[in-house]
């Protein structure tokens, strides 16, 4: 199958790199937004997929450039995918080759995990190091040292991490692996090789992020035996298939924070769903204490009111249950808007803090020491031409750009398109006047009747 004719490609890269967003910001939204599937349970089981020799459908699957990417890295695998609606039906009965192309694997974060479902069913892999936001070193040695005490071989020679397990059965064998640190990918690639090894397998200080366990239940679904996904300890009992299954993903949490914190810094009310506020508990305590009401209109749909004075507060990212450093950016934005003074402590990544200048250009007040920002409020921002430096970078961004009075232009799709579903048309709809523009230098202003311009989206 030519994944390019049968595979959405959410938006070309190259359009993304030349089209900016044009927003014409201090408009209050409201109505009802649509939560896509989470972008690091989609990808991750993806790359699960890997392991079933049976036919995958895979569920309620968001249409981001991340997720194109990953489904080329699949088929240059030799596996078979076709694509419909939010519907991804993968077949893995046939991998062709353990060796993954460069060009791809280097454009996202979560390509790599993949090496841990191919060792697993094929006993080899060359996997590429990859890449994704440029948000610190990222290294993959938790993932390296984890296979290697399963009995694989591995090293990194010419960018490529080239993972084989001697012998001739070619089956890694379960381990004890406690993790320095409860890395996300660490925690999904081990559990992934673990599925199909030999014996059990326990990883010790384990991530306990929602899209571990999304994979872990997706795994079990199709016959694997993973207990404890959640906690900080994780069981996997190794067995020797995998069978088919249909299975929907979670929604994603982040790009409900997202539109929480849109609502919150515009002053308006929105609601969304399907959303898991159990996912969002860091997330809407946060909000809580700054003084904004979140509804649970049901257990699955989530309303934000506006508060008249947003409160400033402080911050530090911790992995789950703690507050995520995937919302962080977001949360800088609606601070620097907030009365008084607020901190942030990026404990998670050693760079992610690189959004602060950006937001400055628009009136914020923050100052930057390490991984520290402190962010004084101030009264409004005002619209300036912005560029993103990482996904969630981009989105703190357009959500500045919302409050901010007159025009923003963010430069910076390529980053926005990998990890949210048509952001974009989801602000319209709520009432955001944001178009995206093809050509930078095209000249957008608002109609006499304040309506959103026509343009070459
Ligand atoms: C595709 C995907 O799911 N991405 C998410 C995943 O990224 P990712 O899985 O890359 O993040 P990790 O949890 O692994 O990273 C956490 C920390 O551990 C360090 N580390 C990680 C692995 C390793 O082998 N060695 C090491 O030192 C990292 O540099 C970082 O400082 O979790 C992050 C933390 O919640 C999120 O921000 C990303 O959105
Ligand atoms: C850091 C992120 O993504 P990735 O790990 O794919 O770079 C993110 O989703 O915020």
């Amino acid at each position: 199958m030519n994944p390019s004719s049968s595979l959405p490609d959410a938006k070309p890269s190259q359009e993304a790199d030349s089209s900016v967003l044009q927003i014409w910001g201090g408009h209050p939204l409201g109505g009802h937004v649509k939560i896509s599937g989470a972008k690091n349970s989609a990808l991750v089981i993806m790359a699960g997929s890997l392991l079933c020799s049976g036919d995958c459908r895979i569920r309620n699957v968001p249409l981001l450039a991340d997720v194109a990417r990953m489904s080329e890295v699949l088929s240059a695998l030799g596996v078979g995918l076709t694509r419909e609606g939010d519907m991804l039906d993968i077949n893995a009965r046939e991998i062709t080759t353990s060796t993954a192309p460069y060009e791809l694997v280097t454009q996202l974060r979560a390509s790599f995990f993949a090496i841990g479902a191919l060792v697993g069913r094929l006993g080899a892999a060359q996997m590429p190091l990859p890449g994704g936001c440029a948000i610190g070193a990222r290294p993959v040695d938790l993932h390296v040292r984890g296979l290697q005490a399963m009995g694989a071989e591995v090293h990194i020679e010419h960018g490529i991490c080239h993972a084989y397990v001697p012998g001739n059965r070619g089956r890694l064998q379960g381990a004890k692996i406690y993790l320095d640190t409860p890395s996300v990918g660490a925690t999904e690639t081990l559990m992934m090789a673990a599925t199909l090894a030999d014996g059990e397998t326990i990883i010790e200080n384990a991530a306990r992020e929602p899209e571990v366990v999304d994979l872990a239940n997706f795994c079990n679904g199709m016959g694997a035996k993973i207990q404890g996904a959640g906690s900080s300890k994780i069981t996997i009992v190794g067995v020797t298939n995998l069978h088919s299954i249909d299975y929907s993903i979670i929604p994603d949490r982040i790009e409900a924070g997202t539109f929480l914190v849109a609502g919150a810094i515009t002053g308006s009310e929105i609601s969304m769903s399907p959303v898991l506020p159990s996912h969002l508990t860091p997330v809407i305590a946060k909000l809580q204490a700054m003084g904004l009401k979140i509804i649970e209109d049901t257990p699955d749909c989530l309303r934000i009111l506006p508060a008249s004075t947003l409160t400033a507060i402080d911050i530090e990212t911790l992995p789950h249950p703690g507050f995520p450093t995937d919302m962080q950016a977001p949360f800088m934005s609606l601070l620097s808007v907030a009365q008084g003074d607020s901190l942030i402590n990026e404990s998670v990544f050693e760079n992610r803090l690189r959004h602060a200048s950006e937001l400055n250009r628009l009136g914020a007040d923050i100052r930057v020491k390490g991984n520290t920002a402190l962010i004084r409020g101030v009264p409004s921002l005002s619209g300036a031409p912005v560029i993103g430096a990482d996904l969630r970078a981009s989105a703190a961004l357009v959500l500045a750009g919302l409050a901010a009075e007159g025009q923003t232009t963010f430069q910076g799709l390529q980053h926005l398109d990998r990890g949210y579903d048509r952001i974009d048309l989801k602000l319209q709809q709520l009432g955001a006047k944001i178009v995206r523009v093809l050509n930078v230098e095209q000249d957008t202003e608002l109609t006499s009747s304040g309506s959103t311009p026509v343009t070459s989206t």
